[in-house]
């Protein structure tokens, strides 16, 4: 997936300890819903689960044609040779990520509220900013709230895709696309619903509204 494929949705695993064989069939569900990016994200797992979950997602998202970023653990994104990394500001360097994964690695940075992030992250050769949380997050409820046309101000400051995270659901999703979103990553409403396809479907067909071939 080249960088201007950068768009549509990113789905990102629960903080709720599945098993394996649960959250493969989740991710494979979330894709076949249109997902167009998968993170791994895993803060309760030990090392040496997390390899083995990360080995399974890859091999899962690669028979899919599907990109899989590792959240936070650049090391394991470069042991497993997964797609790229997920990075914040308790993180590796980008600049180091690219350096150890190389100049296809898809290296993401969240900027939370802050557009000068971004422009450095940019300087610093990430392939995509994220920014949020918008909506209040389940997930992540103390996190800070920028106003959607924060997305607005950094498409003319950035040349990077734009990740919206967040509390966004298929309603109001909308909104963080016309401000300027080129992705939507979420945890909450995909993975927690009953019909997991449905639910990425329901994002995914965001992406298409207002285009004619659709
Ligand atoms: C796409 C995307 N955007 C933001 C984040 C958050 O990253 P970070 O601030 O490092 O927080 P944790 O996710 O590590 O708790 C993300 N993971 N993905
Ligand atoms: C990781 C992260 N960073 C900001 S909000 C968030 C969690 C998003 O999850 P949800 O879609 O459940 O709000
Ligand atoms: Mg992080």
């Amino acid at each position: 997936m080249t960088k201007t494929q950068l768009r549509g949705l990113y789905a990102i695993t629960p903080d709720a300890p599945l098993p394996l064989a649960t959250l493969v069939d989740q991710v494979g569900a979330a894709i076949a819903g249109g997902a167009r990016l998968i993170q791994y994200r895993d803060k309760t797992h030990p090392p040496d689960e997390r390899h083995r979950y990360a080995t399974a997602l890859l091999a899962c998202c690669r028979a899919a044609g599907v990109p899989l970023i590792i959240n936070d653990d650049l090391e394991l994104a470069a042991v497993l040779g997964a797609d790229g990394v997920h990075l914040g500001r308790d993180d590796p360097d980008p600049r180091l990520a690219r350096k150890r994964l190389g100049e296809s690695a898809i290296i993401g940075v969240s900027c939370y509220d802050q557009l000068a992030l971004a422009e450095a992250a940019q300087a610093a050769g990430a392939s995509y900013v994220a920014f949020g949380s918008f909506f209040p997050s389940p997930t992540k409820p103390n996190a800070v709230r920028p106003a959607p046309d924060l997305l607005t101000a950094a498409r003319g400051r950035v040349a990077l895709p734009l990740v919206a995270i967040g509390g966004i659901t298929p309603h109001n999703g909308r909104s963080l696309i016309t401000a300027g979103a080129d992705m939507l990553a979420v945890v909450t409403g995909v993975f927690a619903q009953p019909d997991i396809t449905a639910a990425a479907c329901a994002y995914t067909n965001l992406f298409s509204e207002g285009d004619p071939l659709r």
